[in-house]
């Protein structure tokens, strides 16, 4: 039987379609998303819940000249479907596939590009102060979830908003969940909101609504002249006493709740608050993981799942594998809270992603999770600091960079002792080019009073934790996403001698500075460093091993004897070359006018985002391998690869 899904080449078609034809397609497009995204995971459950809403928005609104921004984009794989991307879905996510996120040079639906969470309104704001300065007329809709509301963004472009009075529609997809349970007091007040829907009253009152709303003008131009009347009608039935009267004080108008999974109602909404003038605020109710009983049980599982079994509802496990570089940060910061009570963990928003689930298990009292809030969080931890408290903060390396100044002026300049646990450092694979961790090295290293230093398997990255908590001031470490190397871990925790390297082969530098060329590889790139001085040993090349540590302070003994007496150096990071590891030794060197040592630098090329796909492509296309490596050592000594006779 043919699918309605598969008529759809853009949202023109969506907009003839009778409601049981739409109802039809809801769920087909559930199938589509449960099947297609089990192959190799992705954002399941944040999909499942908004596709009426998605189905309502695009045949409500004459997109794309009438502009959707989606808040994050993680749940836009439903307007990928409707939107001209039905053939290529299955390839989302992959390399030369699909983003799983909002990209513009991927379609003009997407308006806005997103991945990192609270961007919508302040863009759709943008937008809409445009399109008044152009003349025009579009219609401008943010989209955006409870748990990116809780973002200082979010709020400051409501705040903005508020003042400025133009034209927009803020849908605020209300599912109760941001990956974890949502935090924080408006969430509490939006459930207090959010209660009302079940009420015999307000179904009275939505049961009204819904009568006057048939009622309104909503066709032809003549609609926005009538959209006074459109909006008293609107609000007298459907507006709650007490819904959103926070927003509304801001002098935002706001509508709801409404039954985001019912599409005559979405449609009946969308086309009229489309005629109101001013900003207006929609809050719709959707379920996460709507339609696949097991995701709407357990939408946090079920966020952003690995690859699943469609059937049974499995996600796939390897037995035996090792643990993740999260696990093992995560039970050594229970471990060094156990005998240090001061010690406390701050995610925002992260509790799962970063493995701090952990420390709110074992102490409730010293764990937060501050919601979608980076920059609140690394303020809030240097006040922390300020009272004596030492507290970690893990945040991911991408999400880092939304706290740059609060690093800066808030915790650098005042030494405070705050640590950085920066998890997905280096290349994280199908979330792409806004999501891979590249640039936390240059920023760290730059910050006075700052120490930066990475692991390079999971045991070392213990002792750096035990390290970073016993010293002083503010210091980082990086480590990338998934699983460790599956090393020995020992039982004890013991602290690193700030700045100082570790030679791993050979390992006396009397013998060291004798060989061809020295390998300085940063965190965890040490293993292919070692694999490929291992393969060039093969072919007589005495390449020597370092693994670094410290991108600051660093090395400075040890790598300059090294330089001397190797005359070669290659640094190898997973980073952007700009100011990162490879850049500190570099500077190093200047500052000792070693000129004269030949330095290769390998990292990730400058001025070009890294492009989404699994890490083994990513890795190998951008150099990161002990292949690359083993080239540029060759190529330094003037030696080809040698060939089988
Ligand atoms: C700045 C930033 N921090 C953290 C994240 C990770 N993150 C992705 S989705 C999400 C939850 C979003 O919740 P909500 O907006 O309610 O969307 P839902 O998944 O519930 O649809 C979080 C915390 C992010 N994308 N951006
Ligand atoms: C949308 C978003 O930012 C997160 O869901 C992110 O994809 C999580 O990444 P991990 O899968 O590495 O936790
Ligand atoms: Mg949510």
């Amino acid at each position: 039987m043919t699918r309605i899904l598969d008529t759809i080449d853009s949202p023109k078609q969506l907009r003839s379609l009778s409601v049981p034809q739409m109802e039809q397609l809801a769920e087909e497009i559930r199938k589509e998303i449960i099947e297609k995204i089990s192959v190799r995971g992705g954002h399941l459950a944040p999909n499942l819940g908004v596709v009426e809403l998605t189905m309502a928005l695009h045949r409500a609104f004459n997109t794309p000249e009438d502009l959707l921004v989606w808040d994050i984009g993680h749940q836009a794989y439903v307007h990928k479907l409707l939107t001209g991307r039905r053939d290529r879905f299955h390839t989302i996510r992959q390399f030369g596939g699909l983003s799983g996120y909002l990209r513009r040079d991927e379609s003009p639906y997407d308006t806005f590009g997103a991945s990192h969470a609270s961007t919508s309104i302040s863009a759709a704001l943008g937008m809409a102060a445009a399109r008044d300065l152009n003349g025009e007329n579009t219609n401008v809709v943010a989209i955006i979830g409870d748990g990116a509301l809780t973002g200082g963004m979010a709020l400051e472009a409501i705040n903005n908003a508020g003042s400025m009075k133009k034209n927009l529609i803020i849908v605020l997809n209300d599912n109760d969940k941001s990956i974890s349970d949502n935090v924080g007091a408006l969430h509490q007040y939006l459930g207090q909101v959010r209660k009302v829907q079940t009420t015999p009253s307000y179904q009275r009152l939505r049961d009204m609504a819904k009568g006057s709303i048939e009622r309104l003008p909503v066709v032809g131009d003549k609609a926005r002249s009538a959209a006074g009347r459109a909006e008293t009608s609107f609000k007298q039935f459907v507006m709650h006493s007490k819904s959103g009267a926070i927003f509304e004080e801001l002098g935002i108008k706001f509508f709801g709740p409404f039954d985001g999974h019912d599409i005559p109602l979405m449609l009946d909404v969308f086309e009229n608050v489309k005629h109101i003038d001013g900003p207006v605020m929609v809050q719709v109710v959707t379920k996460k993981g709507k339609g696949w009983e097991i995701a709407e049980n357990d939408s946090t599982t079920w966020h952003g799942p690995g690859a699943y079994n469609y059937r049974t509802g499995e996600i796939k496990k390897n037995v035996g594998d090792p643990p993740t570089y999260t696990e093992v940060f995560a039970n050594t910061l229970v471990r060094i809270a156990e005998s240090d009570p001061s010690v406390v963990g701050i995610t925002a928003a992260m509790a799962e992603g970063t493995g701090l689930k952990k420390m709110c298990q074992r102490f409730p009292d010293r764990y937060f999770d501050v919601g979608i809030a980076e920059q609140h969080a690394v303020t809030f931890a240097a006040g922390m600091a300020v009272g004596g408290i030492k507290p970690v903060v893990a945040i991911y390396s991408t999400f880092m960079q939304r706290a740059f100044d609060q690093i800066v002026h808030d915790v650098c300049v005042q030494d405070l002792h705050v640590v950085f646990a920066m998890d997905r450092a280096g290349i994280v694979g199908e979330d792409g080019q806004t999501q891979h961790g590249v640039f936390d090295i240059g920023f760290m290293r730059m910050l006075p009073n700052m120490k930066v230093m990475a692991p390079k398997d999971e045991e070392e990255l213990r002792h750096m934790l035990y390290t970073a908590v016993c010293l002083d001031g503010p210091i980082s470490l990086r480590y990338p996403r998934g699983k460790a190397l599956g090393v020995d871990m020992s039982d004890d925790l013991h602290m690193l001698e700030v700045g100082k390297a570790e030679l791993l082969s050979p390992t006396t530098l009397a013998e060291a500075v004798r060989s061809d060329c020295t390998i300085l590889a940063y965190g965890s790139t040490v293993a292919q460093a070692e694999v490929a001085a291992r393969e060039l040993s093969a072919e007589g090349i005495k390449a020597t091993v370092v693994n670094a540590r410290w991108a600051k302070p660093l090395d400075e003994e040890l790598f300059l004897a090294l330089a001397q007496g190797t005359r070669r150096v290659v640094t190898i990071e997973d980073h952007v070359v700009a100011g990162g590891f490879g850049s500190a030794v570099l500077e190093l060197f200047e500052k000792h006018n070693l000129h004269d040592v030949e330095t290769r630098v390998i990292g990730l090329p400058n001025d070009t985002f890294v492009e989404h796909g699994a890490p083994a492509i990513l890795k190998e296309l951008y150099g990161l391998s002990s292949a690359h490596i083993k080239e540029v050592v060759r190529e330094m000594l003037g030696t080809q690869q040698p060939t089988l006779a």
